[in-house]
Protein backbone atom coordinates (compact mmCIF):
# COMPACT_ATOMS: atom_id res chain seq x y z
CA UNK A 1 0.00 0.00 0.00
CA UNK A 2 1.31 3.85 -0.80
CA UNK A 3 2.17 6.11 2.31
CA UNK A 4 0.24 8.44 3.54
CA UNK A 5 0.27 12.39 2.13
CA UNK A 6 -2.19 13.43 5.02
CA UNK A 7 -2.94 11.66 8.47
CA UNK A 8 -5.39 12.38 11.11
CA UNK A 9 -4.91 11.51 14.57
CA UNK A 10 -8.30 11.37 16.73
CA UNK A 11 -9.16 14.45 14.84
CA UNK A 12 -12.38 16.37 16.71
CA UNK A 13 -14.10 19.16 15.13
CA UNK A 14 -16.99 21.02 17.48
CA UNK A 15 -18.81 24.23 16.58
CA UNK A 16 -20.39 25.89 18.83
CA UNK A 17 -23.51 28.46 18.47
CA UNK A 18 -25.59 29.96 20.95
CA UNK A 19 -24.47 27.86 23.60
CA UNK A 20 -25.19 24.53 22.09
CA UNK A 21 -22.04 22.52 20.36
CA UNK A 22 -22.53 20.27 17.33
CA UNK A 23 -19.34 17.88 17.26
CA UNK A 24 -18.91 17.36 13.34
CA UNK A 25 -15.74 15.01 12.85
CA UNK A 26 -15.48 12.89 16.04
CA UNK A 27 -12.24 11.30 16.35
CA UNK A 28 -11.63 10.52 13.14
CA UNK A 29 -8.54 8.17 12.39
CA UNK A 30 -8.02 8.82 8.45
CA UNK A 31 -5.32 8.52 5.68
CA UNK A 32 -5.12 10.14 2.72
CA UNK A 33 -2.83 8.58 0.39
CA UNK A 34 -0.17 9.42 -2.08
CA UNK A 35 -1.34 8.83 -5.79
CA UNK A 36 -4.40 8.71 -4.60
CA UNK A 37 -7.61 10.64 -6.71
CA UNK A 38 -9.66 10.71 -3.01
CA UNK A 39 -13.58 11.09 -3.26
CA UNK A 40 -15.82 12.27 0.06
CA UNK A 41 -19.11 11.65 -0.31
CA UNK A 42 -21.80 11.90 2.65
CA UNK A 43 -25.11 13.26 3.00
CA UNK A 44 -25.71 16.83 3.32
CA UNK A 45 -24.30 18.30 6.40
CA UNK A 46 -22.10 15.31 7.10
CA UNK A 47 -18.72 17.30 7.64
CA UNK A 48 -17.60 16.98 4.07
CA UNK A 49 -15.84 20.74 3.94
CA UNK A 50 -15.18 20.78 7.47
CA UNK A 51 -13.12 17.80 7.02
CA UNK A 52 -11.73 19.17 3.76
CA UNK A 53 -11.01 22.39 5.53
CA UNK A 54 -9.23 20.55 8.44
CA UNK A 55 -6.88 18.44 6.40
CA UNK A 56 -6.06 21.06 3.96
CA UNK A 57 -5.03 23.47 7.27
CA UNK A 58 -7.74 25.90 6.18
CA UNK A 59 -9.10 25.82 9.11
CA UNK A 60 -8.53 24.74 12.51
CA UNK A 61 -9.64 21.27 14.58
CA UNK A 62 -10.83 21.41 17.92
CA UNK A 63 -9.07 18.35 18.90
CA UNK A 64 -6.89 15.97 17.46
CA UNK A 65 -3.63 16.15 15.49
CA UNK A 66 -3.44 16.49 11.48
CA UNK A 67 0.22 15.57 9.63
CA UNK A 68 0.53 16.73 6.18
CA UNK A 69 3.59 15.95 4.50
CA UNK A 70 5.73 14.62 7.30
CA UNK A 71 4.58 17.61 9.11
CA UNK A 72 2.32 18.97 12.28
CA UNK A 73 0.09 21.29 10.83
CA UNK A 74 -2.09 21.25 13.91
CA UNK A 75 0.55 23.16 15.68
CA UNK A 76 1.40 25.79 13.47
CA UNK A 77 0.52 29.07 13.81
CA UNK A 78 -1.85 31.45 11.62
CA UNK A 79 1.72 32.50 9.18
CA UNK A 80 3.46 29.43 9.07
CA UNK A 81 0.09 27.52 7.99
CA UNK A 82 -0.71 30.03 5.09
CA UNK A 83 2.99 29.52 4.05
CA UNK A 84 2.51 25.85 4.30
CA UNK A 85 -0.85 26.28 2.32
CA UNK A 86 0.76 28.26 -0.48
CA UNK A 87 3.68 25.56 -0.86
CA UNK A 88 1.66 22.29 -0.35
CA UNK A 89 -2.00 22.95 -1.66
CA UNK A 90 -3.70 23.76 -4.53
CA UNK A 91 -7.82 24.86 -4.10
CA UNK A 92 -10.70 24.39 -6.59
CA UNK A 93 -14.21 25.39 -4.93
CA UNK A 94 -17.59 25.60 -5.98
CA UNK A 95 -17.34 29.69 -6.22
CA UNK A 96 -13.94 31.19 -7.74
CA UNK A 97 -12.56 33.42 -5.95
CA UNK A 98 -10.05 35.44 -8.38
CA UNK A 99 -9.20 39.27 -7.79
CA UNK A 100 -11.77 41.85 -10.17
CA UNK A 101 -9.31 44.16 -10.07
CA UNK A 102 -6.64 42.10 -12.02
CA UNK A 103 -6.03 40.06 -14.86
CA UNK A 104 -6.51 36.72 -15.30
CA UNK A 105 -2.85 36.29 -15.95
CA UNK A 106 -1.87 38.50 -13.26
CA UNK A 107 -4.38 36.53 -10.36
CA UNK A 108 -2.09 33.39 -11.26
CA UNK A 109 1.16 35.22 -11.17
CA UNK A 110 0.51 36.69 -7.98
CA UNK A 111 -0.24 33.39 -6.27
CA UNK A 112 3.24 32.35 -8.01
CA UNK A 113 5.32 34.80 -7.40
CA UNK A 114 3.90 34.76 -3.65
CA UNK A 115 4.61 31.36 -3.14
CA UNK A 116 8.43 32.41 -4.31
CA UNK A 117 8.53 31.79 -7.96
CA UNK A 118 10.85 33.30 -10.09
CA UNK A 119 8.72 35.71 -12.98
CA UNK A 120 9.51 33.90 -16.07
CA UNK A 121 9.22 30.55 -15.08
CA UNK A 122 6.11 30.98 -13.25
CA UNK A 123 4.39 32.89 -16.21
CA UNK A 124 5.94 30.17 -18.31
CA UNK A 125 4.32 27.08 -16.11
CA UNK A 126 1.02 29.53 -16.10
CA UNK A 127 1.17 29.58 -19.93
CA UNK A 128 1.78 25.92 -20.11
CA UNK A 129 -1.22 25.44 -17.78
CA UNK A 130 -3.81 27.46 -19.35
CA UNK A 131 -3.12 25.80 -22.52
CA UNK A 132 -3.53 22.36 -20.29
CA UNK A 133 -7.19 23.43 -19.60
CA UNK A 134 -7.85 24.64 -22.62
CA UNK A 135 -7.89 28.57 -22.62
CA UNK A 136 -6.13 30.93 -24.81
CA UNK A 137 -4.04 34.00 -24.47
CA UNK A 138 -7.53 35.92 -25.05
CA UNK A 139 -9.08 34.71 -22.38
CA UNK A 140 -6.45 34.96 -19.42
CA UNK A 141 -5.45 38.06 -20.82
CA UNK A 142 -9.49 39.28 -19.88
CA UNK A 143 -10.69 40.42 -16.57
CA UNK A 144 -12.18 37.53 -14.10
CA UNK A 145 -15.58 39.12 -14.86
CA UNK A 146 -15.07 38.51 -18.65
CA UNK A 147 -14.79 35.34 -18.48
CA UNK A 148 -18.19 32.52 -18.13
CA UNK A 149 -18.48 30.59 -15.25
CA UNK A 150 -16.97 27.58 -17.26
CA UNK A 151 -13.83 29.56 -17.86
CA UNK A 152 -13.61 31.28 -15.01
CA UNK A 153 -13.44 28.17 -12.71
CA UNK A 154 -10.69 26.73 -15.28
CA UNK A 155 -8.57 29.81 -14.88
CA UNK A 156 -9.61 28.65 -11.05
CA UNK A 157 -7.78 25.36 -11.72
CA UNK A 158 -4.58 27.06 -12.94
CA UNK A 159 -4.43 29.11 -9.95
CA UNK A 160 -4.68 25.87 -7.52
CA UNK A 161 -2.05 24.24 -9.66
CA UNK A 162 0.69 26.91 -10.62
CA UNK A 163 2.81 25.85 -7.27
CA UNK A 164 2.64 22.39 -8.47
CA UNK A 165 0.83 21.21 -4.85
CA UNK A 166 1.20 18.49 -3.05
CA UNK A 167 -2.75 17.82 -2.79
CA UNK A 168 -5.52 19.47 -5.11
CA UNK A 169 -8.40 19.83 -2.70
CA UNK A 170 -11.87 20.43 -4.54
CA UNK A 171 -15.33 21.55 -2.77
CA UNK A 172 -18.07 20.52 -5.42
CA UNK A 173 -16.02 21.90 -8.27
CA UNK A 174 -18.26 21.29 -10.99
CA UNK A 175 -21.27 22.58 -8.50
CA UNK A 176 -22.02 25.64 -10.52
CA UNK A 177 -21.06 24.63 -14.24
CA UNK A 178 -23.17 23.11 -17.03
CA UNK A 179 -22.59 20.32 -18.52
CA UNK A 180 -20.08 20.68 -20.67
CA UNK A 181 -17.76 22.96 -18.50
CA UNK A 182 -17.65 21.05 -15.33
CA UNK A 183 -16.79 17.59 -17.39
CA UNK A 184 -13.48 19.64 -18.68
CA UNK A 185 -13.08 20.23 -14.75
CA UNK A 186 -13.25 16.65 -14.45
CA UNK A 187 -10.74 16.11 -17.33
CA UNK A 188 -8.17 18.65 -15.52
CA UNK A 189 -8.28 17.08 -12.35
CA UNK A 190 -8.49 13.34 -13.59
CA UNK A 191 -5.25 14.22 -15.18
CA UNK A 192 -3.58 16.10 -12.98
CA UNK A 193 -4.04 12.29 -10.98
CA UNK A 194 -2.72 10.97 -13.42
CA UNK A 195 0.38 13.40 -13.97
CA UNK A 196 1.14 12.02 -9.86
CA UNK A 197 -0.59 14.50 -7.94
CA UNK A 198 -2.96 14.10 -5.41
CA UNK A 199 -6.68 15.01 -5.30
CA UNK A 200 -9.09 14.89 -2.66
CA UNK A 201 -12.77 16.25 -4.15
CA UNK A 202 -16.02 16.66 -1.71
CA UNK A 203 -19.00 15.89 -4.25
CA UNK A 204 -22.43 14.92 -4.42
CA UNK A 205 -22.19 14.68 -8.07
CA UNK A 206 -21.77 10.71 -9.15
CA UNK A 207 -19.95 11.64 -12.56
CA UNK A 208 -17.78 13.60 -10.36
CA UNK A 209 -16.78 10.80 -8.40
CA UNK A 210 -16.54 8.10 -10.64
CA UNK A 211 -13.26 10.31 -11.13
CA UNK A 212 -11.92 9.17 -8.17
CA UNK A 213 -10.22 5.80 -7.34
CA UNK A 214 -10.93 5.98 -3.52
CA UNK A 215 -14.30 7.06 -2.50
CA UNK A 216 -14.64 7.31 1.49
CA UNK A 217 -18.33 7.59 2.99
CA UNK A 218 -18.75 10.47 5.91
CA UNK A 219 -21.28 9.72 8.42
CA UNK A 220 -22.18 10.82 11.49
CA UNK A 221 -18.77 12.39 11.92
CA UNK A 222 -16.26 9.01 10.99
CA UNK A 223 -15.70 7.56 7.81
CA UNK A 224 -18.02 4.20 7.95
CA UNK A 225 -17.09 2.87 4.68
CA UNK A 226 -14.70 2.82 1.63
CA UNK A 227 -14.86 1.52 -1.87
CA UNK A 228 -11.94 1.55 -4.23
CA UNK A 229 -12.79 2.04 -7.80
CA UNK A 230 -8.89 1.85 -9.78
CA UNK A 231 -7.57 4.97 -11.61
CA UNK A 232 -9.96 6.06 -13.97
CA UNK A 233 -9.94 5.67 -17.46
CA UNK A 234 -13.03 6.68 -18.42
CA UNK A 235 -16.38 6.21 -17.21
CA UNK A 236 -17.11 2.55 -17.85
CA UNK A 237 -20.39 0.71 -16.65
CA UNK A 238 -18.63 -1.34 -13.87
CA UNK A 239 -17.06 1.65 -12.78
CA UNK A 240 -20.65 3.17 -12.35
CA UNK A 241 -22.22 -0.41 -10.66
CA UNK A 242 -19.59 -0.67 -8.77
CA UNK A 243 -19.71 2.81 -7.06
CA UNK A 244 -23.72 3.12 -7.21
CA UNK A 245 -23.85 -0.44 -5.49
CA UNK A 246 -21.56 0.85 -2.60
CA UNK A 247 -23.25 3.81 -1.66
CA UNK A 248 -26.59 2.17 -1.82
CA UNK A 249 -25.10 0.02 1.05
CA UNK A 250 -24.01 3.44 3.15
CA UNK A 251 -27.52 4.95 3.01
CA UNK A 252 -26.68 7.73 0.20
N1 LIG B 1 -18.36 27.87 10.70
C1 LIG B 1 -19.37 27.13 11.16
N2 LIG B 1 -20.04 27.48 12.27
C2 LIG B 1 -21.05 26.73 12.76
N3 LIG B 1 -21.45 25.56 12.19
C3 LIG B 1 -20.82 25.16 11.09
C4 LIG B 1 -19.76 25.92 10.51
N4 LIG B 1 -19.30 25.25 9.41
C5 LIG B 1 -20.07 24.16 9.30
N5 LIG B 1 -20.97 24.09 10.30
C6 LIG B 1 -21.97 23.04 10.51
O1 LIG B 1 -21.30 21.78 10.45
C7 LIG B 1 -22.11 20.80 9.78
C8 LIG B 1 -21.28 20.20 8.65
O2 LIG B 1 -21.10 21.22 7.65
P1 LIG B 1 -20.31 20.92 6.29
O3 LIG B 1 -20.40 22.13 5.45
O4 LIG B 1 -18.98 20.39 6.62
O5 LIG B 1 -21.20 19.74 5.70
P2 LIG B 1 -21.18 19.07 4.27
O6 LIG B 1 -21.19 17.59 4.48
O7 LIG B 1 -20.05 19.63 3.46
O8 LIG B 1 -22.57 19.57 3.71
P3 LIG B 1 -23.08 19.89 2.22
O9 LIG B 1 -23.00 18.60 1.47
O10 LIG B 1 -24.50 20.32 2.44
O11 LIG B 1 -22.22 20.97 1.68
C9 LIG B 1 -23.36 21.53 9.30
O12 LIG B 1 -24.41 21.24 10.19
C10 LIG B 1 -22.99 23.00 9.38
O13 LIG B 1 -24.09 23.81 9.66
Amino acid sequence: MSQAIVTTQKLCKTFSQSGLQQHVLKNLDLEIREGDFTVIMGASGAGKSTLLYALSGMDRPTLGGIRFAGQDISRMNNDQLAVFRRQNCGFVFQQVFLMDSMSVMDNVLACGLLAGGERKAVAARAKALFEQVGLREADWKKFPSQLSGGEAQRAGMVRALINTPKVVFADEPTGALNSASGKAVLDVLTQVHQNGQNVVMVTHDLRSARRGNRILYLKDGVVCGECGLGSYVGGDRTRHDKLTAFLKEMGW
